[in-house]
């Protein structure tokens, strides 16, 4: 029996010293940066600290534990992977403008087994070659054809809300009527048109997410290896099958209509991402991977959507005089024509706020391929890196009284005095957030606080908890009241 044992714990001793071999150069540089117990960290990651508390913990939860017992910038551990957590101005400009860091970092990594090669997570070569096909989503012709169906949505929203009353859950509300819009605008599809439930669909695709984002603490799983036997990975996989056959039904209806795609695409102004995502996929294309860019694109594009409008809701019932303000810019419109909406300043300003004090996406993520020099220290070739946005956006030195919600930082005579990249709602660099104009948002709050009274139990910011998945969530289901205005 002993000589067993002691076979056993050898072949231990050697497999973890090859291990720790292997991701040695990131271990010395996590001596340099801030962080807890370096050599048993590549191999059980941060996963103790769960362990430990028993506590839910998220990514920005255990930002938050660092910053506050250790400081930034932070070395974190997801697994195996070494991460390097900075909230430093400098190290946002190079990490997101180096030639060499377009990769994204491993805490995605998981996720792939969900979205595949969407363009978010796609590797440098393949993010090249799509992304020059979605250049045409965010022209100024796009986003005016989907106005009127924006339109229309608002309106039912309006409707709704005059029945609601009280939201309980405002994200999960906000975020399947985000959801709702990207599939009716982006997919080209009429309201009477849609033969699957979204609700459902959109509840189902933002519970796998929040799966996978938590294998990133259970140090026995590799994304690629055991993903599929646990929960998450079943959880995802159901969902693909489920959600193939009616993208793939959306996808033959829209070539039906349109049997030269791309000669329609060349020469209409009435393109949807659905045409551009077929353009792009035109040569070899698998249900698979057109599915992967499609809930890939509504998840970037409804989660934050749906949080920053609850977000954006909730501040307003905070803050009664800003949305005074908001309410008077907005009566002294004439029309909803796609121009006013574009021209409301004020509101514009209070959405950028909002991202501010809470960015939807509080982690911007790369993986370096070389040693990348941050002035001070050398970030070793394949480390990959998180920019907190979430950290930079409530720093003081950025941002006087960071957590007072103050719109006017954002007015277009304030906006020269904002510091280069210490804003980063929608990062920066070429692999930035094309969708600036926050049109959706802009209409669904001009159409909300022009017929309701929004209040709240909630006294100041400080209420409002957070938790992240990779993209920011509320922690409490907050009571948001709607009341008509007479
Ligand atoms: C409040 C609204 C939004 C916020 C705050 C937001 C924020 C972001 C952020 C921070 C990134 C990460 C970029 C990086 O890694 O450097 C991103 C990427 C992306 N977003 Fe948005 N986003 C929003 C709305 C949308 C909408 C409406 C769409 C689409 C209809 C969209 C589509 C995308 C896509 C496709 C990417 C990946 C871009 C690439 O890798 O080239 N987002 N977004």
């Amino acid at each position: 029996m002993f000589p067993i044992f002691a076979v056993l714990i050898g072949c231990l001793i050697i497999f973890y010293v090859i291990f720790l071999w292997n991701k040695w150069k990131y271990v010395k540089f996590s001596w340099k940066v801030n962080g807890f117990f370096s050599l048993v960290l590549p191999f059980t990651g941060n996963t103790y600290i769960y362990l430990l508390t028993g506590k839910k913990i998220s990514p920005i939860s255990l930002a938050e534990i660092g910053r506050k017992i250790v400081g930034f910038p932070l070395s974190v551990w997801f697994g195996h992977q070494y991460h390097y957590v900075t909230s430093d101005l400098n190290d946002a400009k190079i990490l997101l403008t180096h030639p060499k860091c377009y990769e994204k970092a491993a805490i995605y990594d998981n996720l792939k087994f969900f979205f595949g090669d969407g363009l978010f997570l796609a590797s440098y070569e393949l993010w090249k070659q799509h992304r020059r096909h979605f250049g045409k989503s965010f022209k100024p012709n796009m986003l005016k054809m989907y106005f009127s169906s924006q339109y229309r949505l608002s309106c039912n929203l309006i409707q709704e809300l005059k029945q609601e009353k009280c939201l309980e859950n405002i994200y999960e509300y906000f975020y399947l009527y985000s959801f709702n819009s990207f599939f009716i605008s982006a997919l080209g599809l009429d309201e009477d048109e849609i033969f699957f439930d979204i609700r459902r669909f959109g509840q189902l695709e933002s519970k796998v997410q929040e799966l996978l984002v938590g294998l990133l603490f259970n140090p026995f799983v590799s994304p690629t290896i055991w993903t599929k036997w646990f929960p998450a990975g079943k959880a995802a996989d159901k969902v693909i099958n489920e959600g193939i056959p009616f993208i793939t039904e959306i996808i033959k209806r829209r070539k039906k209509q349109h049997k030269d795609i791309l000669s329609y695409v060349e020469n209409s102004n009435e393109v949807c991402l659905i045409d551009l995502i077929l353009t792009d996929y035109n040569q070899i294309s698998t249900d698979r991977q057109i599915f992967n860019q499609v809930t890939l694109f509504s998840a970037a594009a409804t989660e934050t959507t749906g949080f920053a409008l609850s977000c954006c809701f909730i501040s307003l019932a905070i803050y009664p005089d800003i949305q005074a303000k908001v309410y008077e810019e907005i009566i002294d419109t004439i029309e909803d024509s796609y121009e006013d909406i574009s021209n409301l300043k004020y509101t514009e300003a209070v959405l950028w706020e909002t991202l501010r004090l809470f960015s939807p996406a509080p982690f911007i993520g790369r993986k370096c391929d070389v040693d990348i020099d941050l002035g001070d220290k050398v970030l070793p070739a394949g480390a990959s890196c998180l920019i907190s946005a979430y950290h930079i956006h409530r720093d003081p030195t950025n941002w006087v009284e960071p957590l007072k919600f103050d719109p006017s930082r954002f007015l277009p005579e304030n906006q020269a005095k904002i510091k280069p990249y210490s804003f980063l709602g929608f990062s920066a660099g070429s692999r930035d957030c094309k969708a600036q104009s926050m049109l959706l948002m802009k209409m669904t709050v001009a159409s909300v606080v022009r017929n309701f009274k929004i209040t709240t139990d909630y006294k100041s910011i400080d209420d409002i908890q957070l938790e992240s998945a990779i993209t920011m969530r509320l922690v409490d289901n907050c009571n948001c009241y709607f009341e008509p205005r007479k």
